[in-house]
């Protein structure tokens, strides 16, 4: 065991959760790290800071995290954010907060799971050389929003890549059937979600060419899987100030 007084200290909100509780798994057996505070939506982020947390890990849920962040802002305490649910402008508002709170960072990534951050990278890294590009993401039934995060940052990485490679709209003749069957549209790329029982949580990029597929494709099979990536940025919050979003910029790929 590390003395106390080198050990950071770690809030965990939606500790009750699928992700929280294997958060909370994962800072114990840390010997840098410390758990300080296991919240539950009964409650305040105040306890947080209360409990003398540096770092607060959220894996609430959507609608909440945003305002557990701007009251970790507040308190000066660093956030890293697994929760779904963000979009440009909840973002804008989150980077907006932290420019009058120098030093404090907020972290939020879609995935931590480092093989789904490389997928995402591969696919879009990938996507300028394809006329086509979908997204395939399958999950547990309990998930409660659709396409996932990741799937939505997927498409856009995949859109933005197409963008400055100065490629147009994908070839599809669609012109009639049943709405939805073309999945969502993410920035022109088609996003399709699965939920069925006995998944975890599973992504495939399907990218074709006249006369060829590439298939890039990531399974998470247990909630150990993102732990790395959790503690990762966890241990770096206090040397990344600002808004960073995607753990593709901890591991190089940003
Ligand atoms: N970035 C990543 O790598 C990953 C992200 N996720 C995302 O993390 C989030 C949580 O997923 P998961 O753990 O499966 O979900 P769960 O439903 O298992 O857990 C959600 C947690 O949020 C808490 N909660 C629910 N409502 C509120 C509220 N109104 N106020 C405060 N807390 C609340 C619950 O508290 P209580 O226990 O008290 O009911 C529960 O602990 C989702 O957005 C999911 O997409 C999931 C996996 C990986
Ligand atoms: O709810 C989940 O389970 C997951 N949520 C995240 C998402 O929406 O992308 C990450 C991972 O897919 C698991």
């Amino acid at each position: 065991m590390r003395p106390v007084s080198e050990q950071t200290r770690v809030a965990v909100l939606g500790a009750g959760g699928r992700m929280g509780a294997a958060v909370c798994d994962a800072v114990r057996g840390a010997a840098d790290l410390e758990l300080v505070a296991a919240l539950h939506r009964t409650d305040a982020v105040s306890d947080a800071v209360a409990a003398g947390a540096s770092v607060a890990v959220d894996f609430t849920v959507p609608g909440v995290t945003e305002a557990n962040v701007h009251a970790l802002v507040d308190a000066g305490v660093h956030a890293v954010v697994g929760a779904t649910g963000w979009t440009g402008e909840s973002l804008d508002r989150v980077r907006e907060h932290l420019d009058g709170a120098p030093g404090v960072s907020v972290l939020v990534a879609p995935n931590f799971a480092l093989g789904a951050v490389l997928a995402m990278s591969f696919a879009a890294q990938a996507a300028r050389w394809f006329e086509s590009a979908e997204v395939v993401e399958l999950h547990h039934p309990d998930k409660v929003d659709a396409p996932s995060g990741t799937a939505r940052h997927t498409a856009a990485a995949i859109a933005g890549a197409r963008a400055a490679a100065g490629l147009g709209v994908m070839p599809d003749a669609t012109a009639s059937g049943l709405e939805g069957a073309r999945g969502a549209d993410v920035d022109g790329v088609r996003v399709h979600s699965v939920r069925l029982r006995g998944l975890v949580a599973h992504e495939e990029i399907l990218l074709g060419n006249p006369g060829e597929q590439l298939t890039v494709r990531h399974d998470s099979f247990d909630r150990t899987s993102f732990m790395p990536g959790v503690l990762l940025a966890v241990r770096q919050a206090a040397s990344r100030p600002g808004l960073t979003v995607g753990l593709e910029h901890l591991l190089g790929l940003g």
